[in-house]
């Protein structure tokens, strides 16, 4: 576009010099501010509740924003307090009134300490951005109490009187209410998500539902996701993969209720096909508090071996109509032999576990029954047809990406292709050879190709599949995905998942940066951040790597990985100050937090620290109203010279 027309346009926004003017000096004003406050989760793996919390707790921030305040007047147990009461107010609510004594001292006293906590919070934005994070009910009287000072001459009275008159009128609950989400939303101004939403825990659902309502959040795709986006786009293979998965962690409510996945097809036919079948590989893993009747278990482990068989044909057949992927060392259905009960994994014979096959023709094994493809097909018409999924993939879509590049760190849910001699990969896709950067933008293109234009060509969804597990997927960054291994050999050698060449790679500082470089950061002021791999900090393994160039933080939500990291694992915050590293000790739950006042307990820790207190002017965000106060001073010189008529 033309200069000229650029500025006519933008007149149509700041008509007169006065609006434009003014709108200079309120974007220069922003841009001498202290930078927002950036939180980073990853791997949360449909735990709701334990992200739930750290969304409330801001990863220890606002406790820490307790201290800050009335650090030196409040009990420990008083802070404690007041923090359960910011995290869940209604609860907590609830459980003061049933033992407090004199509840107005405690609401008057109580409202002015949010207040304090809450001033605090909300001191690095401009009042225009802190008035469009109020709640309309209460936006004019927490502004005025917000930027009243209580201690000023003359406004002592003022000010206790409209905390006075909130009691009295009987609307603290609704005020207490109203200033604790709005200390939770000034406290983090931006959130990562780096992937891994979905599986294995009971909620991604409701994950989701929050992430949609969040004002400012991006998500980079993990595996995980991938592989519900490909099921979403309706793949057959992702669509079996990710009822197996829900099935092997009892997690039927997700689909059925969550989704309204209609498992009765699937439940009819295991039934039948697997009648005398104990299944017993295909118990659920289930945690001490699920309350799962044996029936159900005996019908959910049959219907758990019914959707795997599935799952290991369409996979077979998918990898046979792609020669592309070169993925033959991963067809293994014709490497059983169905008389002696063996299987041969890469030139070594292994005992099978299981010699109960009834739907597998041994001479095409990969061949579904017609019955199997009945179910296949009436999952794949719910799944299309959910409009929650839909809405939630759509979502992860318009949010998300494979790598996001912001305020200089580069951050990606697992890794970059690379060789062994530290170079990137060449991977052949599509007719195209690509590596790094060029790689992981042509994936991501191809990726939304398959979900937006599904309905034009066969195949297309398979790269959402091969994303979610092969071994060039920088998503999975795994020589290969061992599920059947798994499920059908005891000896666990053929178990082993071996990490691809980045994870020893990127340990160096110089290969760090040069990934950085690759993506057009600065190796000098950027840092990747990673999720994917459980840091096993029982062992002594850190998540600052490479000289402090490389963090991953899986945040080790997972519960059935806690055994092995030790910790709830870690989030990140990166505030005006640098960057805080925060481990998290398991979250008991939110009974617990609110009735004792009982926190994750989070550690946070300084990972660097910056010499200047960075600005907004410092940050992506400033470099763009830095722009756009370029082209308003255009604008009013343009005014100036006549050149652009007011518009009065
Ligand atoms: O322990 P589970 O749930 O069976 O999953 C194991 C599988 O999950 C994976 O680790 C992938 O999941 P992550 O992305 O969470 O690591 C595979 O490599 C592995 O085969
Ligand atoms: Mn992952």
């Amino acid at each position: 576009m033309e200069q000229q027309d650029y500025l006519e346009l933008l007149s149509q926004k700041f008509p007169t010099i006065s609006q434009a003017a003014s709108e200079v000096i309120n974007l220069k004003s922003i841009l001498n501010l202290p930078k927002g406050t950036e939180h980073f989760l990853t791997d949360l793996h449909g735990e709701y509740e334990a992200f739930n919390h750290v969304m409330k707790n801001a990863s220890g921030v606002v406790k820490r924003k307790i201290y800050d305040v009335l650090g030196k007047t409040l009990s420990r147990n008083d802070i404690n307090e007041l923090a359960s009461l910011i995290y869940y107010p209604e609860d907590k609510l609830h459980l003061v009134k049933e033992r407090e004594a004199n509840l107005s001292d405690w609401y008057e006293v109580t409202i002015y300490r949010l207040i304090q906590v809450c001033r605090d919070t909300s001191s690095k934005y401009t009042r225009s951005k802190v008035r469009k994070a109020l709640p309309p009910d209460f936006a004019y009287i927490i502004e005025e109490l917000l930027h009243e000072d209580e201690y000023r001459f003359n406004k002592k009275e003022y000010y206790n009187k409209i905390i006075d008159t909130i009691v009295g009128l009987d609307m603290a609950d609704d005020f207490i209410i109203s200033i604790s989400t709005v200390i939770q939303r000034l406290t983090i101004d931006h959130l990562h998500i780096i992937g891994d939403v979905y599986d294995r825990g009971p909620g991604p659902h409701f994950i989701m539902d929050t992430l949609i309502k969040h004002h400012s959040v991006d998500i980079q795709w993990g595996n995980h996701d991938i592989l519900w986006m490909g099921a979403a786009a309706g793949n057959r293979s992702c669509i079996a993969n990710v009822v197996r998965i829900c099935l092997r962690y009892a997690n039927m409510d997700i689909l059925e209720e969550g989704y309204g996945i209609n498992l009765f097809p699937l439940a009819t036919f295991a039934m039948t096909a697997y009648k005398d079948d104990e299944c017993s590989k295909f118990k659920p893993k289930m945690s001490s508090s699920d309350i799962v009747p044996d029936s159900s278990i005996d019908l959910l482990a049959k219907m758990h071996k019914a959707i795997a068989m599935i799952q290991f044909k369409l996979e077979h057949e998918l990898i046979l109509n792609h020669p592309d992927y070169d993925m033959n060392d991963r067809l293994l259905l014709d490497k059983i032999n169905y008389e002696e009960h063996t299987i041969n994994v890469g030139g070594v014979v292994y005992k099978l576990n299981d010699q109960t096959f009834p739907t597998i023709d041994p001479k095409e094994p990969w061949k579904l029954t017609e019955e199997e493809k009945s179910v296949i097909d009436k999952l794949r018409y719910t799944f299309l047809k959910s409009e929650k999924l839909q809405k939630h993939i759509r979502f992860m879509f318009a949010k998300g990406s494979m790598y996001l590049k912001y305020n200089s760190n580069l951050l990606f849910h697992a890794s970059i292709p690379m060789n062994s001699d530290g170079t990137f990969k060449k991977i052949k896709l599509n007719g195209v050879e690509c590596s790094g950067k060029y790689l992981l933008d042509n994936l991501e293109q191809w990726s939304r190709e398959a979900y937006f234009g599904r309905e034009n060509k066969d195949n297309s969804t398979d790269i959402l599949w091969y994303l979610w597990c092969h071994q060039d997927s920088p998503l999975f960054g795994k020589d290969k995905m061992a599920t059947l291994e798994r499920y059908f050999i005891d000896d666990k050698t053929p178990h082993k998942e071996h990490y691809t060449p980045y994870y020893t790679l990127v340990n160096d500082e110089k290969t760090a940066r040069m990934i950085l470089a690759e993506f057009g950061l600065d190796p000098k002021k950027g840092h990747i951040i990673n999720g994917h791999v459980p840091v096993k900090t029982r062992k002594g393994e850190s998540p600052i790597k490479a000289n402090g160039k490389l963090l991953v933080i899986d945040g080790g939500f997972a519960k059935a990985y806690q055994s092995q990291t030790g910790i709830a694992g870690y989030t990140l915050i990166y505030n005006s100050y640098g960057l805080m590293l925060a481990s998290h000790e398991p979250f008991e739950s939110v009974e617990k937090s609110v009735n004792e006042g009982m926190d994750i307990h989070s550690t946070l820790s300084v990972v660097e620290k910056v010499v200047d207190r960075k600005k907004i002017s410092d940050t992506d965000n400033g470099q763009k109203l830095k722009k756009q106060i370029y082209y308003l001073e255009m604008l009013l010189s343009a005014f100036r010279t006549g050149v652009i008529k007011e518009k009065l």
